[in-house]
């Protein structure tokens, strides 16, 4: 029986087109002046310490901020790019700039889930603190209060089924009672290696892949 429900952001609860065309530009956009301006606050000073790391290089701030920069350009799920980017979307969310994408059947389906007794759960690319600004910024509200935790890459990559089996641990479900939604083929595998069940999300361009239930939104997710 299904206890617990973990879902993916970009392309499941949210639309690809907000991720890509709004967030990742906004971020794109500030990174450079939001990392000089605050060079000396210590997360940051944590999260370039963790760039030059990844890059095995001795990096000055300008490098890394270049290296950033052309990490968002490849979309890569870094976690300090994803720390970063956490942090300078909190700045356009309390300006009003960014408004939180949640697609209609998303919201009202995880409210229905809550209101039934259903642990919802988040596992995105994301940073936590990113997952909160978003689900705080809808236009439907704050939703953060449906979810009982939030999982980020520090977990581990979506593609590996260890990360899912983390997961499991850390929320305090056997995987069988868990069901993991994502659009990705790739996460989708890697959370039924881990012992899920899963339902792959058919948002605007998203080709079904072979061997995972599809939905084309949460109103028809059946288990
Ligand atoms: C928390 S919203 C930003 C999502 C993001 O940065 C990203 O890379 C998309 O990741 P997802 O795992 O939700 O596909
Ligand atoms: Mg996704």
């Amino acid at each position: 029986m299904i206890r617990a429900i973990v879902t993916d952001i970009e392309g499941t609860t949210s639309s690809l087109s907000f991720v890509k065309d709004v967030l990742f530009p906004y971020a794109r956009k500030h990174l450079g002046v939001y990392v000089r301006q605050h060079a000396n606050a210590p997360e940051v000073r944590q999260a370039l310490g963790d760039v030059a790391e990844h890059c095995c290089a001795r990096m000055n701030d300008e490098q890394c901020i270049a290296q950033l920069e052309q990490w968002i350009d490849e979309d890569r799920k870094i976690t300090p790019l994803k720390f970063l980017q956490g942090l300078i979307w909190a700045d356009g969310y309390r300006s009003g700039e960014l408004v939180g994408d949640l697609y209609e059947d998303a919201a009202n389906r995880l409210q229905q889930w809550r209101s039934d007794g259903m642990a919802l759960y988040v596992f995105s690319s994301g940073s936590v603190l990113a997952q909160k600004l978003l689900f705080g910024h809808t236009r439907y509200g704050d939703i953060n209060s449906l979810f009982s935790g939030y999982f980020d890459t520090s977990t581990g990559p979506k593609q590996e089924a260890g990360s899912y089996r983390s997961i499991a641990c850390a929320i305090g479900f056997d995987p069988h009672e868990i069901l993991f939604l994502s659009d990705i083929a790739a996460e989708l595998d890697a959370a039924r290696q881990a012992g899920m069940a899963t339902y792959q999300l058919l948002r605007e361009g998203t080709a079904p892949c072979e061997g995972h239930p599809h939905a084309r939104d949460f109103s028809v997710i059946t288990f």
